[in-house]
């Protein structure tokens, strides 16, 4: 049975969040407020937010001082659904003293698939190949047309070693891969599970034949793949990012890609988001673009959603939050 709680309110900052999270808020005793808009409107959430004890922010829009503010002194914690964390300012909570908690662990196998998706969509040039379909220039008489990086035999390069990252070098495991290399700070202790290598960030750029990139956006990873980082890289090389599109400088991602400095890229995240229609990466036959997919399963958003409930419950319930931000 579930344990009972006095009863609560918490602001449900989007309408489609999975019903089963609802039902667990509303069986320990939450009053859900849920907002309507879509996408989340700022108006809507300002007025619907006072009183409230806590917040399930189930978007990206920056969550700040401002709803802070306008929720009232009587907050008592607030969780985001979502592993990345980049849109929430972190100080404030911590001045304010706001347990704060997200959805981390539970993303890593719907984001590891989707990169290796990329992987390969980027190396074999899908977006390329269906696009001379619709274009009549089926050139299959030419044995070097289409021709494409394999995995098999490459280095696998990671930027950051968490979650992901490991569930995506768990999966090559039998890939036959030459070598998984990885950049992080400091070396992860685990890194012998996954064959992985820790290596300088020059290391990575200058021997991955794939380099995914998986790691938080901050003030230190911003933009931290630029032309300058491009040019270290092989000719050959395949870049993937699923984090966040803020790593990287698109323009000098878009150079790289044009003048041939690398081979090809697969984003699941740009900036901004969405990417506009006229973006120039969408007309480069060597970039596979996917609009921020990375969790869109059933299975991982309703996970996603029953951990954030779960990091409120257990905050109101005096308990410290399963996934705590900081
Ligand atoms: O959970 C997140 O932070 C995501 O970006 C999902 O793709």
């Amino acid at each position: 049975m579930s344990r009972a709680t006095r009863a609560f309110k918490v602001l449900i900052s989007h309408p489609n969040v999975p019903a089963p999270a609802l039902e667990l808020l509303r069986s320990r005793g939450a009053e859900t407020v849920i907002c309507q808009s879509v996408p989340p409107s700022r108006e809507e959430i300002l007025r619907k937010v006072p009183g409230v004890d806590a917040i399930y922010w189930a978007h990206y829009q920056p969550l700040n001082a401002a709803i802070l503010d306008a929720a009232g002194s009587q907050l008592r914690c607030v969780s985001t659904m979502s592993s990345g964390i980049d849109f929430v300012d972190i100080p404030e909570f911590q001045r304010r003293g706001i347990p704060l908690g997200h959805t981390p662990g539970v993303v890593r196998n719907s984001v590891a698939d989707l990169a290796i998706g990329l992987m390969i969509a980027a190396g074999r040039h899908f977006h390329a190949g269906r696009t001379e379909i619709e274009r009549s220039q089926w050139k299959i008489e030419q044995i070097d047309w289409m021709m494409g990086q394999e995995i098999r035999d490459s280095v696998i390069g990671f930027f950051g070693f968490g979650g992901i990252s490991q569930a995506i070098a768990k999966r090559l495991q039998c890939w036959d891969v030459a070598k998984i290399i990885y950049h992080t700070r400091t070396r992860k202790e685990n890194d012998g599970d996954f064959k992985a290598e820790h290596v300088s960030f020059e290391q990575l750029l200058q021997e991955s034949d794939f380099l995914v990139v998986a790691a938080p956006l901050t003030n230190e990873t911003r933009e931290k793949f630029n032309g300058k980082a491009f040019d270290l890289m092989k000719r050959s090389s395949v870049f993937v990012n699923v984090a966040r599109g803020g790593l990287v400088n698109q323009t000098d991602l878009h150079d790289a890609l044009t003048t041939g400095t690398i081979f090809a890229a697969g984003l699941d995240v740009t900036t901004p988001e969405p990417l506009p229609a006229n973006s120039p990466l969408l007309k480069l036959p060597n970039c596979v673009i996917l609009p921020h997919m990375g969790t869109q399963t059933m299975k991982t958003t309703i996970e996603m959603s029953l951990l954030a409930a779960n990091n409120i419950l257990n905050a109101i319930e005096g308990q410290p939050m399963i996934r705590p931000a900081y």
